[in-house]
């Protein structure tokens, strides 16, 4: 009989973005299923508590905690050199760090534009690259890049950040088929709306205003929702899956509206 293997335990994962929000719930859950995970954040202060307790697990992998901002391509390449000085070897990459600001097209400055293309875009670039290097040197591996709904369908005032989404399904779709012979896997999931704390802060959502996550269709998302998807497309279950984006948004209400009040006008 055959039985599905969901498993990452073993595999050494770099995951960016991970102090809060989606990128810590897949490090935590990666790490819960015995991987070693690499995390980074901008801040020290802020990503070396969720190693802290995530080495304090029992039966977990190993967490090791750098500051990196991933926009900064010689920090990512610390952030690759020091993942492979302590764990020997890169099995998984997920390009989780990203984020955004909302505004009209036409108010958005040079400047504004570029710094969420550089955040979402060109740190995909810089941290495939790098650790896409040491991948097709070793053995392979599996990379996981965040994209968003937003990159698949136009939402009003986020051009900025949907441009820079559909780029990254594109580029997921194109490694997909270039580095196929190195083995290595590429594929991208896009979230509908998730409760974090990056969205608390720019759309006003409070975590008391979440419905459970048993609760099937027409809310807002969990983080954990999408740590597991990460997880199914790292494990060996998701051999046969390539250049794909898996799209997780529940079942949206037909206005697009959510069973908690957001505060928006
Ligand atoms: C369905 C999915 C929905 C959710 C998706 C998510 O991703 S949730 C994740 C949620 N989490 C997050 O989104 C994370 C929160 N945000 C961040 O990480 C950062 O603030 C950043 C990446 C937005 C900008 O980083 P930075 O270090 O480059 O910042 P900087 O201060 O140097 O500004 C650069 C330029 O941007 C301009 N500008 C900025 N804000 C606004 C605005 N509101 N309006 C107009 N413009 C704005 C600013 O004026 C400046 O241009 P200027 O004046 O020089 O011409
Ligand atoms: N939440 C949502 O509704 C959706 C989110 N997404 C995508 O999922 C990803 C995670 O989003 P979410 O969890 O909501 O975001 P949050 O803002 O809650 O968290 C973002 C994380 O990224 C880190 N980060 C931000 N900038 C950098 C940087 N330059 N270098 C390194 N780390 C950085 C932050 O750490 P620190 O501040 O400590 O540096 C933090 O850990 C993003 O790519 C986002 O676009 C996609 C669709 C929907």
């Amino acid at each position: 009989m055959h039985e599905p293997d969901f498993g990452v335990a073993g595999q050494t994962a770099i995951v960016t973005g991970a102090s809060q929000g989606i990128g810590r719930a897949i490090a935590e859950t990666l790490a819960a299923s015995g991987a070693n995970v690499a995390i980074c954040s901008r801040s020290i202060d802020r990503v070396g508590p969720v190693a802290e307790e995530i080495n304090a697990a029992e039966d977990a992998g190993e967490a090791l905690a750098v500051e990196c901002n991933v926009r900064e391509r010689e920090q990512v390449q610390d952030l690759v050199d020091r993942t492979v000085e302590v764990f020997g070897d890169i099995d998984a990459l997920v390009n989780n760090a990203g984020g955004e600001f909302v505004a009209p097209f036409e108010d958005i400055s040079e400047n504004g534009w570029n710094s969420i293309v550089d955040l979402n875009l060109n740190s995909t670039v810089h941290c495939t690259q790098l650790a896409g290097e040491v991948m097709r040197e070793g053995d392979g591996g599996v990379i996981v890049n965040l994209s968003s709904v937003n990159g698949q369908h136009p939402a009003p005032n986020e051009s900025h950040y949907g441009a820079s989404k559909a780029a990254i399904i594109r580029l997921t779709e194109t490694l997909a088929v270039e580095w196929a012979d190195d083995g290595i896997r590429v594929n991208c999931v896009a979230p509908g709306l998730i409760q974090t704390p990056g969205v608390a802060e720019t759309l006003g959502i409070r975590s008391e205003q979440m419905p459970d996550r048993e609760e099937t269709d027409r809310r807002i998302g969990h983080s954990e929702e999408i740590a597991d998807i990460v997880q199914f497309l790292l494990s060996p279950a998701a051999s046969f899956m390539n250049g794909e984006t898996v799209t997780a948004k529940g079942v949206p209400r037909p206005d697009n509206s959510f069973d908690v009040d957001l505060g928006l006008e």
